[in-house]
């Protein structure tokens, strides 16, 4: 179904303390709630992602894919700060009557997961079969779980973490120095700080692929060459795809939010709160990943009580989630077949 959209008319308050007016939370919905009302999906989307799953997670949701509306209700928001139809620094501040562009407030997981809430008490969906996101999406996936464990029957959790890492957080730093190095940020300006994006953009960019991927996808055959790199057009042309599409307001938002997250704030530290999970949960990591390295996702194995874990071998590093669609579908077929308290599932490679 095309973006829906709720407006929660309470205030929605920040776990800073920050208030926002009128929340509109645009979201997908795709299939129907069954009569016993166990047929739930939830999809928690990365970072420039928007709620259209059935559009960006090709393969692994579809008409004739693992996750598809013909057995299952799947929904899917647009978090909080993007700029696909929820609340972002784009919006216009009711308060103002001007969009908020550098006066929207900051904002954490919690508080991303805090509105995924209100839509779910919304929607009426008390039970969630099964919660599932990647990176940024696994990370309010996780999150949610330890929040509400009532709620969530089963939860997978791909190329994601507890507490987000000091390596992952200097990334995060160094594309937010590129775009306040672009001085049209401050100009509170739809297009502020594009430039300062598509070098943001470049730099995630090293983070989401690997040595390998560049190896194979932008070696050179002439070795001549002296400039004009295909690895250099590439990063060019990443970062002004993204330009193309979102803003630089969203992008500084959302990754000072990624930087927020640890499951064990306030809750007497990350063990103890990744021990309150309830769901039965797959833990899936991807051998290439450097952004995510697997040893995070082996340390959410270990602790969560209900887990399992798999390794996805891709060659294309942590956006090998958003890509490798058949081995996820192996994995997450294999993982409802077995009773799989504690054991690592091999992944079977498909031809
Ligand atoms: C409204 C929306 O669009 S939101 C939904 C879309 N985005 C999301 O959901 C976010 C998550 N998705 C992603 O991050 C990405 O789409 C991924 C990771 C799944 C795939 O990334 P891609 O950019 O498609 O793949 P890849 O890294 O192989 O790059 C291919 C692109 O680079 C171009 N390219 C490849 N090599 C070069 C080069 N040397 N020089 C210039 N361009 C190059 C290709 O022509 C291709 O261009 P295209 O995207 O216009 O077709
Ligand atoms: N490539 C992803 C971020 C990595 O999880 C996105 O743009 O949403």
């Amino acid at each position: 179904m095309s973006l829906q959209s709720f407006t929660y008319t309470g205030t929605f308050e920040l776990e800073n303390g920050s208030k926002i007016k009128d929340l509109q939370i645009g979201y997908n919905t795709y299939g129907s709630i069954n009569k016993n009302r166990d047929n739930v999906v939830w999809v928690c989307h990365a970072l420039t992602a928007n709620s259209d799953v059935f559009d960006w997670w090709k393969g692994f949701f579809g008409a004739n894919d693992h996750f598809n509306p013909e057995e299952h209700f799947v929904i899917c928001a647009n978090i909080l700060g993007s700029p696909y139809g929820t609340v972002s620094p784009l919006s216009i501040n009711p308060s103002t009557g001007q969009p908020y562009y550098l006066a929207f407030p900051e904002f954490t997981i919690r508080d991303i997961v805090k509105a995924h809430k209100l839509l779910a008490d919304h929607l009426e969906i008390a039970h969630i079969e099964i919660l599932l996101g990647g990176s940024l999406g696994g990370q309010q996936a996780l999150e949610w779980s330890i929040i509400e464990p009532q709620r969530i029957k089963n939860l997978i959790l791909i190329a994601t973490n507890a507490r987000h890492s000091p390596w992952g957080i200097a990334f995060n730093e160094s594309q937010r120095l590129a775009i306040t190095a672009d001085r049209t940020f401050y100009t509170n300006a739809p297009d502020g700080g594009s430039k300062g994006l598509k070098a943001a953009r470049s730099i995630a960019l090293l983070s989401y692929r690997s040595y390998k991927t560049y190896d194979i996808t932008q070696q050179e055959d002439d070795h001549a060459l002296t400039d004009n790199f295909k690895a250099s057009s590439y990063q060019s042309y990443q970062g002004q795809k993204l330009v193309n599409r979102y803003n630089a307001y969203s992008y500084w938002y959302l990754t000072k939010a990624m930087d927020s997250h640890n499951v064990g704030r306030g809750r007497g530290g990350v063990d103890k709160a990744l021990s309150l999970v309830k769901a039965r949960t797959l833990v899936i990591g991807i051998k290439s990943d450097v952004l995510f390295p697997v040893e995070e996702q082996q340390y959410l194995f270990r602790h969560i009580p209900k887990s399992a874990f798999a390794e996805l071998d891709s060659f294309y590093g942590h956006d090998g989630f958003l890509i490798e669609t058949q081995d996820l579908t192996n994995i997450v077929t294999s993982f409802f077949k077995t009773d799989v308290k504690g054991k690592i599932i091999e992944l079977q490679k498909t031809a």
